[in-house]
């Protein structure tokens, strides 16, 4: 066999520097396999770099080589990774480099696969640049969690829906954390794969979803959800009436037996007696709460002393002007939570949730981060407790099977600025205890830097994507032992379509660049192509949005609002009045006397991000009727 080059150097026993046989110059690509001999052993590598140079000639021949119109000469000079020499399942590093002039030679897929050992079952795809070798991860290094990391619009979410299919295949329980609904259209295609199930719960009705998963407000910490409200850390006497009305239903819940005594809109009516100075007596609850329970003796329900010692407590409040205000404004922010439709007595039950064969999306789109937080919060809590109480046959509720969450947009729930979310306490406790537990995290971000970085060194194994950032790619190398500044090099280098994985997922010596494969499962929130519906340059359509609404909107604006398409829900946009939910907010625009209404942004003076994303979603429907 000819060799495709011949060591002229090296850096360190990991780096060698190869000058390619100029008849395989042009073949040589970045992250194939070479070898060369060591006594009766072979020297796996990989190509990382390729620099093509002028020959060195002295500089008085220089210009006689430019000047005379001879072709210059080249070489070509390649970065070779040294991956090891097979010892029994172990790769171990040379002691030395190779002489200067060893032949290096092209590897064929049989030497790879013995080396690699790829012996898996979580097959995504193929060497990058070998394509007859697949890739199969090893499905029971999960337990040391899996981050997937890259720049935005660079494959992310393809890679995690590869694994959460493989993952499915082999019947695992699958929980999806989704800030923009982008695993919303998996539903779609989910009957292509046998036997396996997928549901998507929503969190308010405005939003797609099979099934509605809600909050329960009786296990809610009042803290929690007192901060979800919006009230101030510092406004004790508010966050002290809420607390009082949240404690009152939830006694009151407990006393009578009836669960469903425990809502926010008894909240509010308590609140509301409290701020208008009326006293309330356990005989009135009755009638407060408009139900009916049984009155008789209840001085022995230890639930019901407790809330007789509530009830004193709020009329304490009700007694003084400052506590009535207090009650008024913690009313105000009862509303608020009743208006999101996320709380009710008991949260949905964990079995709905939680199935083998099955992965269930928590579709968080359009929710405000503070809601999103809690509800990642009040479910990740709950698996975990469910975990731990199966495996250490403790009473309460269990799950029997190992559940992978996968987390997209980690660095939101668990940002490393310092600020601590309520999901980041029980992220950090699945990135640490986890593996015990069988609870298992697939965390994904666009910005390493920005999540936790005490979560990110207990993930052992990664999939990168094109990592751009320099800032991103030191994070990446001082959180993950394995990455060094080759790495760093490949990295940058990497197509869309092609990962860097590194971890015991992959055997845990060496890295691996693989060629994702197609995936069966769709998913939305990828690129949106506005070209595939106007077929004209993004001006027309800015113009187009422009026109509609009789004056210029600026780009920014525009820009923003592409960014929400995909979190336009229960839209109406055939009438000259248009409306529908924009992340969130509730917007109607009238085309005919160009007037609008966003509930977020309320009387901006120009159409704000939200109305001009329902305006484009109108303009793209429309050509889409015209091109079918
Ligand atoms: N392996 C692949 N093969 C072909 N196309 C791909 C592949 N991976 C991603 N794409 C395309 O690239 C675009 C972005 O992919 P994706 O949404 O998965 O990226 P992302 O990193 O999750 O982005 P974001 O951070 O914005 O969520 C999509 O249009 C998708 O179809």
């Amino acid at each position: 066999m000819e060799p495709v080059g011949y060591v002229i150097g090296n850096n360190g026993v990991d780096e060698l520097i190869m000058i390619a046989n100029p008849r395989y110059a042009d073949v040589i690509k970045l992250f194939d396999y070479v070898y060369y001999e060591h006594g009766d052993s072979r020297i796996l590598a990989q190509v990382t770099g390729i620099n093509r140079e002028l020959y060195r000639v002295s500089d008085s021949l220089a210009p006689v080589v430019f000047n005379d119109g001879v072709k210059p000469v080249e070489t070509v000079l390649v970065k070779l990774l040294i991956i090891g020499k097979k010892t029994g399942d172990l790769l171990k590093l040379p002691e030395a480099p190779p002489p200067v002039s060893t032949p290096v030679y092209q590897a064929d897929p049989e030497l790879v696969k013995s080396y690699l050992g790829l012996r898996g079952r979580l097959c995504i795809g193929y060497l990058a640049s070998m394509q007859d070798v697949k890739v199969c991860l090893n499905e029971k290094a999960i337990s040391r969690h899996m981050a997937i990391i890259g720049a935005t619009g660079n494959g992310k979410t393809w890679l995690s829906v590869l694994v959460i299919e493989e993952l499915l295949k082999l019947g695992a329980t699958v929980l999806i954390l989704d800030p923009h609904g982008e695993y919303v259209k998996a539903k779609e295609t989910v009957s292509k794969m046998d036997g396996v199930g997928l549901t998507v719960f929503r969190l308010s009705r405005q939003h797609a979803g099979d099934l509605t998963y809600r909050v329960g407000l009786i296990a809610a910490d009042p803290d929690h959800i007192a901060s979800v409200s919006g009230i101030d850390d510092k406004a004790i006497r508010i966050r002290e009436a809420f607390s009082l009305a949240h404690r009152c239903v939830k006694l009151a819940a407990k006393a009578y037996g009836d669960s469903k005594l425990a809502t926010l809109r008894n909240m509010e009516r308590i609140l509301a007696q409290v701020a208008s100075g009326r006293r309330i007596q356990v005989g009135m609850l009755q009638n407060l709460f408009g139900t009916k329970y049984p009155t008789g003796n209840l001085n022995d329900n230890k639930y019901f002393r407790r809330l007789t010692v509530v009830l004193s407590e709020l009329n304490d409040l009700a007694s003084e002007s400052a506590g009535r205000h207090a009650a008024l404004a913690a009313k105000r922010y009862v509303r608020k939570l009743r208006r999101l439709g996320v709380y009710s007595p008991l949260s949905t039950r964990l079995l709905k949730l939680l199935k083998a064969r099955h992965a269930s999306v928590i579709n968080l789109a359009g929710l405000d981060d503070s809601v999103q937080d809690h509800v990642a919060y009040s479910i990740l809590s709950r698996v975990l407790k469910a975990r731990i109480n199966y495996v250490r046959r403790l009473p309460g509720p269990k799950y029997p099977y190992p559940v992978v969450i996968v987390v997209e947009e980690a660095h939101r729930f668990a940002p490393g600025n310092g600020r601590r979310t309520l999901t980041y306490g029980i992220l950090s406790r699945i990135a640490m205890e986890g593996r015990k537990f069988g609870v298992f995290l697939v965390l994904i971000t666009q910005r390493p830097s920005k999540i936790d970085q005490d979560i990110l060194s207990q993930v052992q194994n990664y999939a990168l994507l094109r990592v751009v950032n320099p800032k991103d790619r030191e994070a990446l190398l001082e959180a993950g032992e394995l990455m060094n500044s080759n790495l760093d090099k490949i990295l940058a280098s990497l197509n869309i379509g092609e990962a860097l994985i590194m971890g015991p997922i992959v055997g845990g010596q060496v890295p691996i660049v693989v060629k994702l494969r197609n995936r069966v499962l769709e998913y939305g929130g990828g690129d949106i192509n506005l070209d595939k519906y106007w077929g004209v340059k993004d001006e027309d359509y800015e113009n187009e949005v422009s026109r509609m609404m009789g004056l210029k909107i600026p780009k920014l604006t525009i820009e923003r609002a592409k960014l929400l398409l995909d979190k336009i829900s229960d839209e109406s946009l055939s009438d000259s009045v248009i409306r529908g939910y924009v992340n969130g907010a509730r917007v109607e625009v009238d085309l005919k006397n160009e007037v609008w209404s966003c509930s977020k942004c309320r009387n901006s003076m120009k159409p704000c991000e939200h109305v001009v994303a329902l305006l484009l979603k109108k303009a793209m429907r429309e050509a889409e009727l015209m091109h079918k």
